[in-house]
């Protein structure tokens, strides 16, 4: 039972839009003869909105990302995507899964225009222009480097301009800071709340850390045994890393542990 105060918002009072870029409806899935993760669960991004999905380890948000992707199907109910309900969604999303994944034996350009070789685009044409991304994202002196001589918030740059290079509208986040100590984390995420508001993409991200939920979302899914809970975070944009060190922002973390505490 939820014994927590409810210092919460309705999305009116956040200001968010009412247009679903991805919306989810009755998702019903198992793997193979198991309990099912998901019963039901129906959530919505919209479009252009910062959505953190948290939950305890095994509360089955990869797997929700899987199922997005269409890596995953659904047993039961229905994904759309930007008004579309189509099988193959891995070509709709930017995904960043939890590991990094660079490919080891590529320097840093290359493995940036491994999504341009992939859709079969001319990417030697568009070097110029990931240039100014490498040096928008610190990392024009790293180009001809290669993963292994780059440092954890590196190589989450990295990984995370290669996700943007898709072209996509929609990016799913797979705890892009999970591995990064909290002095690097912190200033991943002042660089990611001034990228977010100048990109204009609608995104997903999955975290363990309620702080990085809270400074960084409009709003936040908290994943629970059989419960979905839909948190809305009224901090005026734009947001600084500063700000963990409010009141408000306390008043919102201490909230946000007593609802996880009284999910479990
Ligand atoms: N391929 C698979 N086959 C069978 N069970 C799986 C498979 N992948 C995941 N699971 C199970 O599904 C559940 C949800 O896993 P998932 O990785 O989605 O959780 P999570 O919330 O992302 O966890 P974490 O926070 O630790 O990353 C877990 O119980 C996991 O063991």
């Amino acid at each position: 039972m939820n014994t927590c105060s409810g210092i919460w918002f309705t999305k009116e009072e956040i200001g968010l839009s009412n247009s679903s870029f991805v919306s989810i409806e009755k998702l019903t899935y198992a793997f193979e003869s198991n309990r099912p993760i998901f019963q039901n669960l129906t959530m919505d991004v919209k479009a252009g909105e910062f959505v953190s999905v948290i939950g305890a380890s095994g509360s089955g948000k990869s797997t929700l990302f899987k199922l997005i992707t269409g890596l995953l199907e659904p047993d039961q109910g229905e994904i759309w995507i930007n008004g579309e309900n189509v099988g193959n969604r891995l070509g709709k999303v930017g995904y960043m899964p939890q590991k990094d994944l660079l490919l080891p034996w590529r320097t840093v350009l290359d493995n940036v225009l491994l999504p341009l070789e992939v859709s079969k685009e001319n990417s030697q044409r568009r070097i110029p222009e990931i240039r100014e991304w490498l040096n928008r994202f610190g990392l024009t002196e790293w180009e001809t480097a290669y993963p292994d001589e780059l440092s954890g918030g590196m190589r989450q740059r990295v990984a995370f301009l290669r996700t943007i290079m898709t072209g996509r509208d929609l990016l799913l986040l797979d705890e892009p800071f999970g591995a990064l100590d909290s002095l690097t984390k912190r200033n991943m995420h002042s660089w990611l709340l001034g990228l977010w508001g100048e990109l204009q993409k609608t995104v997903v991200f999955i975290t363990h850390d309620l702080e990085e939920a809270i400074l960084l979302s409009d709003r936040i899914y908290l994943l629970g045994r059989e419960t979905l809970q839909e948190i809305n975070v009224k901090l005026p944009r734009p947001r600084s890393s500063e700000l963990i060190y409010q009141s408000e922002f306390i008043t919102m973390r201490k909230e946000l542990e007593c609802m996880i505490h009284d999910d479990r």
